[in-house]
């Protein structure tokens, strides 16, 4: 696809810094090359250059690079400029860069979203590429790099090609066929392959909570009565002063949410208000935010102060929980290595016995919970509407009988078309908006 405008951005970060980086694409690069530089370097090469503005005066001297149509990201002509990064330099650059015919500023995402009509990568790699450049944690990007490489696309792009030959099937015998009746032999290699194809895309879809804990981080939530230590416990994870610490019981009255990076994995931690019956009325919102926290997060950590008698307020039970007795330093029986129960583990964060092993555990926890997919799930919501819709519409298929050829192939059609929404083949155009908004100026 050829667009008239070249588009231009500072792609780097934020200025001042060390080395300023703005990108050119689109059919005047050339001409924008040879007005700044007063050449156009070799294509793929970086070239020792002196800016100019427009009468001749230096700007800078930096780098230059030129990438000829089509070996390049966006798949234009397109060109970078690398010069000193003061404020001034790159102001002074972008005027210039501003006053040549055909150019303009891009729009955040612009040169991405050149990319992906190039045909540069799908709309999934263009979403990895967006989840590369957001990753805070090392498991997230390890997890964007291998969506980038088109992984899915292909997944996806192979469940279309099986509708694709099953409909034909279908289609081969509606012209032949009068009554409209598929043959029976026919008929279950038709309804196999569609049952077979829609059980591949459930267990797909069950792996989408791999790719929210890596993007979202692993939600464990601390509980457990008033002044059990929840507060200290996550100050002391976290170190730092996150969360308000007394001995007046009922202190934590809202959700404090700190995330913490764990051998490249994302955990989440929210320290919740102590549970209690008779509680006043905000505390009694406290607690009921406390219990909602409890109920989505993926691990709770029950607290038990030692030294208090054990709690009948905290009925509820959670599937993945694990008691953590605290405060051990107030009681001289107790320690790390030989809790009274063996699966509970114990701590003090006043003095950060048992913290270790603690962090351990939630690191092994999150870990396992991401399994050992690889990357290959669905990862994000917008890919489970579409996969659902598909898996939907071949369920219909194989439950209905007598649905008639015609009514069959069209189910097809369905399941194949919400495939193809996913990597961006059909009526995309409203998504992109959405998809290259999020990127930065300059991606
Ligand atoms: N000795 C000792 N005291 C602790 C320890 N952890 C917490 N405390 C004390 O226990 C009291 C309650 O601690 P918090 O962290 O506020 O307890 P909480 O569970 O958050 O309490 P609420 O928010 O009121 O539900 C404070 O006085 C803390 O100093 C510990 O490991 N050792
Ligand atoms: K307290
Ligand atoms: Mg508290």
């Amino acid at each position: 696809m050829m667009f008239r405008e070249t588009i231009y951005a500072l792609s780097s970060g934020a200025l001042p810094s060390a080395v300023a980086v703005i990108r050119l694409s689109g059919p005047h690069v050339r001409e924008a090359l040879t007005r700044i530089v007063g050449f156009v370097p070799e294509p793929r090469q970086l070239v020792l250059a002196t800016m100019r503005n427009s009468s001749g005066e230096q700007i800078d001297r930096g780098f230059v690079s030129y990438f000829a149509a089509p070996a390049s990201f966006t798949g234009e002509d397109a060109a970078e400029l690398d010069s000193h990064g003061g404020k001034a330099v790159v102001a002074a650059l972008l005027k210039e860069l501003s006053s040549i015919a055909g150019l303009r500023p891009a729009d955040p995402g612009e040169f991405a979203r050149r990319a992906y009509l190039n045909g540069k990568f799908d709309l999934t790699g263009a979403e990895a590429l967006g989840d590369l450049i957001e990753a805070e944690t090392e498991g997230q990007r390890r997890f964007a790099v291998a969506n980038t490489g088109g992984r899915t696309a292909a997944l996806y792009q192979g469940w279309r090609e099986r509708i694709i030959h099953t409909r034909a099937m279908i289609e081969a015998e509606l012209d032949f066929a009068d009554e409209g009746d598929i043959p029976e032999s026919i008929g279950s290699t038709v309804l196999s392959s569609v049952t077979e194809l829609r059980q591949e895309i459930l267990s797909h879809i069950e792996g989408y909570s791999t790719a929210e804990i890596l993007r979202e981080g692993f939600q464990v939530a601390l509980i457990g009565p008033p002044n059990a230590g929840k507060s200290s416990l996550l100050n002391a994870l976290v170190k730092r002063d996150v969360a308000i610490v007394s001995d007046e019981p009922g202190t934590t009255r809202d959700l404090v949410v700190v995330n913490l990076d764990l051998g490249g994995m994302k955990i989440v931690l929210t320290d919740t208000a102590g549970i209690r019956e008779g509680a006043g009325k905000v505390e009694q919102q406290g607690v009921e935010r406390a219990r909602h926290a409890a109920g989505s997060a993926h691990l709770v950590l029950r607290l038990q102060d030692i030294t208090a008698p054990p709690s009948f307020g905290l009925k509820d039970e959670y599937t993945d929980e694990i008691v953590v007795l605290t405060k051990i330093d107030l009681d001289e029986r107790v320690s790390v290595g030989d809790p009274p129960d063996p699966g509970h583990l114990a701590v003090s964060a006043k003095t950060g016995e048992g913290l270790d092993a603690l962090l351990a555990l939630l690191q092994e926890r999150a870990t396992k919970a991401t399994g050992a997919t690889g990357g290959f799930v669905p990862f994000r919501e917008r890919h489970l509407v579409h996969l659902r819709e598909a898996e939907r519409l071949l369920g219909e298929f194989s439950a209905a009988r007598n649905l008639g050829l015609e009514l069959q192939a069209e189910l097809l059609r369905g399941a194949s078309l919400a495939l193809g929404r996913i990597i961006g083949d059909v009526d995309v155009e409203d998504l992109l908006d959405v998809i290259f908004s999020r990127f930065c100026v300059g991606k």
